[in-house]
């Protein structure tokens, strides 16, 4: 059963880094199949670097990054394009098409990667935007839609092709606490009731800690802290505690480094009165 099943993604040893400076270094972990994995961390802590190791966008320089089993680095461009059909992503404010109805841009990967018959593209779309609530809408333009619902006419696309992976980048950026949350619920809906498997990168840790089942602290190229939600709010690291608690200082420093408060003020010397 599922708890035997293997993971869906697994990284092992992995480092990477663009040029010299190591993004992630010596990095473990797995994505439980069938769950909806949060990926948090600081800004630049390499959280959208993950999610371009698992799409092949990006190798890694040591370690594996597994897909499936299959290695995504050693992939030939035929296996990693097969592997991608299997992967949807929705992107930091999911872009749509302007120049394309709602129904034309979920349309959009089925056309570009199956030879279906126009009136079974039409059919699977239908029911995409059902899965989304906006079935109703398939005629509009993206102007014509608001934030919250071009989010879900991305959501839609990305599971087009029904993929086994989802892969959400910022899903909940920009929006209003009520789009947040549809498009929260959605997420956890879409991942149970179409057997999915979700990577969340989220700074939004109230929303993403409450459909989460497994969290990943990404801090200093590492794994600061892994597991359940509610064992990583417990967490008695003082990296994760900050994090967790969206303190303004702690180990990440507010305070870029510089001379102290004491010698900067007050002191004229060299300066304009
Ligand atoms: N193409 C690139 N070339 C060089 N450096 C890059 C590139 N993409 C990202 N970086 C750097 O790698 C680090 C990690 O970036 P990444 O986007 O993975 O972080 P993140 O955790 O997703 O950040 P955020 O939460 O701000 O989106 C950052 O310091 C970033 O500046």
């Amino acid at each position: 059963m599922s708890t035997t099943s293997p993971p869906l993604v697994e990284f092992k040893d992995v480092t990477f880094g663009y040029g010299a400076r190591d993004i992630l270094s010596r990095v473990s972990f797995s994505v439980p199949r069938g769950k909806v994995t949060a990926l948090m961390g600081a800004s630049g802590g390499g959280k959208t670097t993950v999610l371009r190791l698992v799409g092949g966008q990006q190798r890694a320089q040591h370690g594996q990054v597994l897909f499936d089993g299959q290695d995504v680095g050693k992939m030939a461009p035929a296996a990693l394009y097969t592997a991608r059909r299997r992967m949807g992503m929705l992107f930091q404010f999911g872009a749509l098409f302007t120049d394309m109805s709602v129904l034309d841009n979920v349309a959009f990967p089925l056309r570009e990667h199956t030879k279906l018959p126009e009136a079974l593209v039409r059919d699977i779309v239908l029911m995409k935007l059902d899965a989304v609530g906006l079935r109703g809408a398939r005629d509009l333009m993206p102007s014509e839609v608001s934030g919250g619902m071009a989010r879900r006419v991305a959501l839609a696309r990305a599971i087009a092709l029904d993929p086994d992976l989802v892969m959400y980048d910022e899903p909940f950026a920009g929006l209003d606490p009520i789009s947040l949350g549809t498009a929260a619920r959605l997420i956890r809906q879409l991942n149970d009731t179409l057997g999915l498997t979700s990577i969340i990168v989220s700074h939004d840790l109230e929303e993403t800690f409450r459909i989460a089942d497994h969290v990943i602290v990404l801090a200093n190229g590492g794994i600061a802290a892994q597991g359940r939600p509610e064992d990583v709010r417990k967490s008695t690291d003082p990296l994760v505690h900050q994090f967790v608690n969206a303190l303004p200082d702690g180990p990440v420093r507010f305070h870029y480094p510089g001379v102290s408060v004491a010698d900067d003020f007050g002191n004229s010397q060299g300066g304009r009165a």
